[in-house]
């Protein structure tokens, strides 16, 4: 194995209360033995029970932070989760467009909390200028939902949804993901030729604020690291799981995941400890 250090970063907002947002992308980053950096959006003052309060940067310091990681360390793969406005999706596609490197869009939308991460007007311009850049593309059900403009309530919506994620709106690759349905988490890849599946028991547990931060992060670093798309959703489905399964049972909400928890496979939950 050569010793090029790995690097990725990710463009997103913030959670301080380490859940979420670049806490969780940065940690899962680390845990993957991948060297992480981060582009800070928008601020947001939240924690496992909702949003109080959100700043949005200015534009041209988020642009500067950008310009700071590219003129210095070449990121092997990017992924944005929170971008909130159309400026920030106009700077975003500037910086990317002729990019080589992977790039994951987790196209955030609304917390888990209910609380809106993304203006609405937004919502149509992610879908027009990022998605056709993405290497992978990783909405939920309501986010997919929203995307394609139809209801997703069946395997065969969520398959056919991948597809138009895919052949429609440009994302070279979508992962569908099943968290918000009913019965096993069952995750939907489509990279434009097959589909592949991804499931497991649905773990009955409140925990799971920044599930999809955790889930997109550890898909972008194994693509930083040459992985395959399908080798690459594999992965950082095993390590969601992991990290669902042995959450930390923080807070007074939907507690966090636990991104070290791959590494307590096999050992009992805390929930089954105490
Ligand atoms: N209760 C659960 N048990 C097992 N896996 C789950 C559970 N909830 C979510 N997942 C898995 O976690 C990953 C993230 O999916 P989810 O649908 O929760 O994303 P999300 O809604 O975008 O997350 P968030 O908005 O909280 O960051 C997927 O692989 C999904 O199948
Ligand atoms: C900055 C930021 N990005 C993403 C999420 C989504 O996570 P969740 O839906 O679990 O609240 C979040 N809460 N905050």
């Amino acid at each position: 194995m050569s010793n090029q250090i790995v690097s990725a970063v990710t463009i997103a907002g913030t959670d301080p209360s380490g859940g979420a947002g670049i806490q969780a992308d940065l940690k899962t980053f680390q845990e993957r033995e991948v060297y992480g950096m981060s582009v800070i959006t928008s601020v947001v003052a939240q924690n496992t029970k909702g949003v109080k309060a959100v700043e949005h940067l200015p534009i041209d310091f988020i642009e500067k932070q950008f310009d700071a990681v590219w003129e210095d360390i070449t990121p092997h793969a990017v992924k944005t989760g929170m971008i909130a406005t159309i400026e920030m999706m106009e700077l975003i596609a500037k910086k990317l467009t002729n990019s080589k490197i992977p790039f994951v869009i987790d196209p955030v939308m609304i917390a888990k909390s209910g609380d809106p991460l993304m203006e609405e007007k937004s919502r149509e311009v992610i879908r027009d200028i990022l998605l056709p850049l993405a290497t992978v593309v990783t909405p939920n059900v309501p986010e997919a939902e929203f995307l394609v403009g139809f209801s997703i309530n069946s395997q065969k919506d969520t398959e056919k949804a991948a597809k138009v994620l895919v052949h429609q709106l440009g994302a070279k690759a979508a992962v569908v993901k099943g968290g918000h349905l009913d019965g096993d988490a069952k995750d939907v890849l489509y990279d434009g030729a097959q589909f592949d599946y991804f499931s497991t028991k649905r773990i009955d547990t409140p925990h799971t604020h920044g599930t999809g931060c955790t889930f997109s992060a550890a898909i972008t670093a194994e693509l930083a690291k040459g992985k395959s798309i399908n080798e690459a959703v594999g992965l950082g489905k095993e390590f969601i799981t992991d990290a669902i399964q042995h959450s930390l049972l923080l807070g007074k909400g939907n507690g966090p995941t636990n991104h070290w928890g791959y590494r307590l496979k096999g050992l009992p939950n805390r929930g089954e400890m105490e």
